[in-house]
């Protein structure tokens, strides 16, 4: 069976002109975890990946894909892993990563076995995943809860007050242009990434989680002055081409996880959209 799911990129010109269908077929990405298995999304955005894996019954190994043309996953590639269900490991060339939920692991360039694992069947782990082409092999790191940086934002009268957690940037681990984190919605605050921005030099990937049962996000894309929607269900991704912005409003809150791959490592490098002046 294909594992692996092509997305090519699409220019701003020829999505003004998508319907909602062909915008879910070429940006939406459902069916993200595959138990005991891993089937990868391959987009033509700065060669990003994505995928989840949820082992249950037996541990999973990853293994290399066709479009790589590589002996083994990591030979070219660094990769990001974040856990958002129960206890599990990560084990890379030998060395066991004990990954909680909400803890994180960078893996660098280079390393030949990584094998994931969940603690309990009861309580599976659901590694979040994304991958980049690396130039050069930096150290494994687990980021636990502590090691993260935490910005508060927004504001509960603009209904987006939010935290946000930033697990892979370079001021936390060394990477060569892989950069995730996480931002949780407070209580009562549905938009995200308000004001929007965009930034030419990085793609992005947003996978929302945490979205309550029959509630849905409703995912904003598009020039400023030419945005789309796309409306979204928990444990779902998005891909954001580096021409759009990136916002969110749910019909209630939840919490997401962002990825972005690029021209720098500069995370607060953005171009802020003023809200009034948005299509
Ligand atoms: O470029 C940075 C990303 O879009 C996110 O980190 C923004 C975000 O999580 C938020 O404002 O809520
Ligand atoms: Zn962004």
């Amino acid at each position: 069976m294909k594992n692996y799911d092509m997305r090519y990129a699409s220019s701003p010109e020829a999505v003004k002109k998508y319907d909602t269908q062909q915008l879910r077929d070429e940006f939406l990405i459902q069916n993200l975890f595959s138990q005991d298995d891993i089937k990868w999304v391959y987009t033509h955005y700065d060669r990003f990946m994505i995928t989840g894996v949820e082992p249950v019954e037996k541990a999973v190994t990853l293994e290399t894909i066709d479009p790589l043309k590589a002996s083994f996953f990591l030979e070219r590639r660094e990769m990001g892993i974040i856990n958002i269900g129960g206890a599990g490991t990560v084990t890379v060339d030998g060395t066991v990563y004990e990954i909680d939920n909400k803890e994180a692991l960078y893996l660098g360039q280079g390393n030949k076995s990584v094998i994931f694992k969940s603690n309990s069947a009861d309580a599976p782990a659901k590694f979040y995943i994304n991958s980049t082409p690396a130039h050069k092999a930096y150290p494994n790191k687990k980021i636990g809860k502590d090691d993260v940086e935490v910005i508060e934002l927004g504001a509960p009268d603009t209904a987006n007050a939010r935290t946000l957690r930033k697990y892979i940037v370079n001021s936390v681990v060394d990477v060569c242009q892989l950069q995730m984190g996480m931002t949780s919605l407070k209580t009562g605050s549905v938009w995200n990434t308000m004001p929007s921005h965009v930034h030419d030099r990085r793609m992005e990937v947003y996978f929302y989680f945490e979205v309550p049962e029959d509630q849905a996000v409703c995912h904003f894309m598009g020039q400023p002055q030419e945005t789309r929607h796309i409306w979204m269900a928990n444990n779902e991704a998005v891909i954001s081409p580096p021409w759009s912005i990136h916002s969110g409003s749910g019909t209630s809150n939840y919490t997401f996880i962002w990825g972005m791959a690029g021209e720098n490592l500069d995370y607060g490098d953005m171009d802020v959209c003023n809200n009034n002046e948005l299509r």
